[in-house]
């Protein structure tokens, strides 16, 4: 029997993109139009956000850390950053993150990034694949980094955040298993109960 359907829909080719053209710059990001051809050879164009701060050879913009502070005698927690976010219009509780610096391993970012953040020394426990966020919207990338923070360590009793200037961030910890049960819930939002 003929299969229908290879004769009807066109032919699919790989999608290629054909230039990308910026249409506006700031210091931080650019917006630019790209022009791409789709699975069936029509010529299209996405707009896109792209970092300015991203070098030649970076393999990513980013880093988020997950934190876990542990102590002798309390839960562990997961350490969480709260600030003002202009793009948002309010405050967000995040991951303590930021850009990579030139020549840096995403490692590095994530202690120096923790530190400045929040105050805390850790070491990194794991480090994922290259992530990309929205990349409907942009090519922004970023790792996971997970860090281990010994809080019985003298260094971190007392941690002293080191921000940057106009970088006003404030810590919460939070019970990591909370956390995970909340997280469990969404994702089981979805089931069937009887
Ligand atoms: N999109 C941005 N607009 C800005 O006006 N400024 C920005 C943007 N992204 C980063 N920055 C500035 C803010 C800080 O001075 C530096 C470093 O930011 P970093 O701490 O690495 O990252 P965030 O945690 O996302 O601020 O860049």
């Amino acid at each position: 029997m003929e299969d229908k359907a290879s004769v009807d829909l066109p032919k699919a080719t790989r999608e290629t993109i054909l230039k990308n053209e910026v249409i506006a710059e700031g210091k931080w990001v650019k917006l630019e139009e790209t022009t791409y051809v789709d699975r069936l050879g029509k010529t299209r164009i996405w707009e896109c956000i792209k970092r300015t701060t991203r070098k030649e050879g970076m393999s990513a913009d980013g880093v988020a850390v997950i934190a876990v502070l542990q102590r002798t005698l309390h839960y562990d927690c997961i350490v969480l950053v709260k600030q003002f976010r202009p793009p948002m219009g309010g405050y967000c509780l995040e991951f303590p993150a930021g850009l990579i610096d030139e020549n840096e391993s995403p490692e590095s970012a994530a202690l120096r990034e923790l530190e400045e953040e929040t105050g805390f020394k850790g070491e990194v426990t794991e480090c994922s694949p290259v992530l990309c966020l929205d990349p409907g919207l942009t090519n922004c990338t970023t790792y996971l980094v997970n860090v281990a923070i010994n809080g019985d360590d003298c260094q971190n009793v007392r941690p002293k955040q080191k921000p940057e200037e106009g970088e006003f961030v404030e810590v919460v910890s939070l019970p990591k298993n909370d956390l995970l049960q909340r997280i469990e819930g969404m994702l089981n939002m979805g089931e069937k109960h009887d």
